[in-house]
């Protein structure tokens, strides 16, 4: 093999397991297909493709495709170079599965393809064991490919940063290390989603949850599991505490008045690599915490009324919109339990951030929403109209506290009636002191953010520094870092 010949696998070989919604990927395509930058993402994908198929055929006519004729780094590059190849090969038919498991729901869909993608596999020298591995990688690829784009839409940085983000979640930011043996192993690091209320930490979530690795069972012809079973979501804010325990852990029969019948709970029903969705963990209590805990270091819990332990080996994702630290130091929440729970931290932005940063972003969430109203795509006219209305009624400066589930609502309500409001600025006032004076009661304040919110609301009500600075008998500078800190300026 020449000199170029080999260069040419090894910037391929980078490309394989490249975060795809980073930049490097791109800039790696660009030099594998030679396609003048400016083209579209299908020409360069295309001339990518092409390229690689060549060298494929040149390498087999001289017999240096097979995997077994190599050692050491040398190997590693060449199989990454094959797996390049037969993974695009096979990407259509992944898509395919994809949709139609996403119909057939729990039920593992047969992979009529699977055969076929694992002899070519093993053509290039991969063990049967190796290509099963493989194929199970590729189907893993595709899915959070796939759910990370259309769950997570948008085209500012931070949506861009935010889809890399995740990507490493599922894969690690060094694949090599989840080829070494984490694909097998990634429940041990749980997730923490930050962010407002109707971000999409729920759809962060669930992204991460349907990508986890579902091993290829040849022996029915099809993986272990459907994806949609391996995603199970619980809001913890919605039971009150001895509910809640049955719903996480299950109960025995007759362990309490009502307990006419055994009862799965949410830990027994995740499957082995699935992932547990933990909605609002800091709105739960500090026993419940403990039992969490417990489950998060021994990998043991306890149905209600049993002193049998069961094994969970899942996933655990865990979100919350309120401040965390602050609960710590208030003793709200526990510190061992936010450690176990944040192998990484993942801040999700808020829409008007997003809008600040890329007006254009509004379109695209606007197309998304819509299309997932219509059940297909719309029309770019049903969308300029929606836009027409939303920038008549709500002008360029709506900070949308209720974020991307706002906008759906709001998208809803031009529907039905033609306009949207907004949130009533009437009503955030009165969360927002309603807020304050919770916090006040639970003495979680200390005397700088008391002064802060203070300031946040007289904001609310005037509109102005110096108004504010005025009443407080403030300095104006003063005034806009307490606005500033608690966020209420634009
Ligand atoms: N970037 C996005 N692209 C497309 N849809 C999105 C995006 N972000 C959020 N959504 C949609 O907005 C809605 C609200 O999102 P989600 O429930 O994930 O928010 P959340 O942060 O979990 O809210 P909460 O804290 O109130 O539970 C969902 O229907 C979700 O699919």
């Amino acid at each position: 093999m020449t000199d170029q010949e080999w260069a040419f696998l090894e910037t391929v070989a980078r490309a394989a397991f490249a975060n795809p919604f980073g930049d490097t990927r791109d800039d790696l395509d660009i030099a594998i297909g030679g396609a003048p930058r400016g083209s579209s993402s299908e020409e360069i994908l295309e001339s990518v493709l092409s390229r690689v198929a060549t060298q494929v055929e040149s390498l087999r006519r001289r017999g240096l495709a097979d995997l077994r004729a190599q050692g050491g780094s040398r190997r590693e590059v060449l199989r990454r170079f094959c797996l390049f190849h037969v993974f695009h090969r096979y990407v259509d038919h992944f898509d395919g599965l994809i949709q139609t498991q996403l119909q057939e729901g729990d039920k593992p869909c047969r992979v009529s393809f699977a055969r076929q993608a694992l002899e070519e596999l093993s053509g290039f020298g991969l063990t049967a064991e190796e290509a099963e591995r493989t194929f199970a990688v590729f189907y893993q690829l595709r899915r959070a490919f796939y759910f990370i784009r259309s769950g997570l839409v948008g085209s500012s940085p931070s949506m861009k940063v935010l889809r890399r983000h995740l990507w490493d979640c599922v894969f690690t930011h060094d694949v090599r290390w989840f080829e070494a043996g984490l694909w097998n192993r990634m429940e041990e690091f749980s997730i923490l989603l930050l962010g407002e209320t109707g971000t999409g930490k729920g759809a962060a979530a669930a992204a991460i949850g349907r990508s986890g690795f579902i091993p290829y069972d040849p022996a029915r012809n099809g993986f272990t599991e459907s994806f949609t079973r391996n995603f199970v979501a619980i809001n913890l804010s919605q039971y009150s505490e001895g509910v809640l325990e049955s719903e996480l852990f299950g109960h025995k029969k007759g362990s309490f008045t009502g307990a006419v019948e055994n009862h799965e709970g949410l830990f027994s029903r995740c499957a082995p690599h699935g992932v547990i969705f933990l909605d609002e963990i800091g709105d739960v209590s500090i026993p419940v915490q403990i039992k969490l805990l417990q489950v998060l270091q021994e990998r043991v819990f306890f149905p209600v009324g049993s002193h049998e332990p069961r094994r969970f080996s899942g996933r655990i994702v865990a979100a919350t919109n309120r401040p965390l630290d602050e609960m710590m130091v208030n003793g709200k929440f526990r510190e061992d339990l936010y450690y176990r729970l944040c192998s990484d931290v993942v801040t999700i932005p808020p829409l008007r951030e997003r809008l600040k940063e890329e007006p254009e972003e509004l379109e695209h969430l606007l197309e998304a929403i819509l299309r997932r109203i219509a059940g297909q795509p719309v029309s770019a006219r049903e969308r300029q109209l929606v836009q027409k209305v939303l920038q008549r009624d709500l002008g360029r400066e709506y900070d949308w506290p209720g974020n991307v589930r706002e906008l759906e609502q709001a998208v809803k309500r031009i529907i039905l009636t033609g306009r949207y409001q907004g949130v009533q600025r009437e009503k955030g006032k009165g969360d927002a002191m309603e807020r304050l004076a919770v916090r006040l009661r639970d003495g979680a304040l200390n005397a700088e953010e008391v002064l802060a919110a203070y300031c946040g609301l007289l904001y609310d009500t005037h509109g102005t520094y110096e108004e504010v600075a005025r009443r407080t008998q403030l300095d104006r500078r003063t005034v806009k870092k307490y606005v500033q800190m608690c966020g209420r300026e634009q």
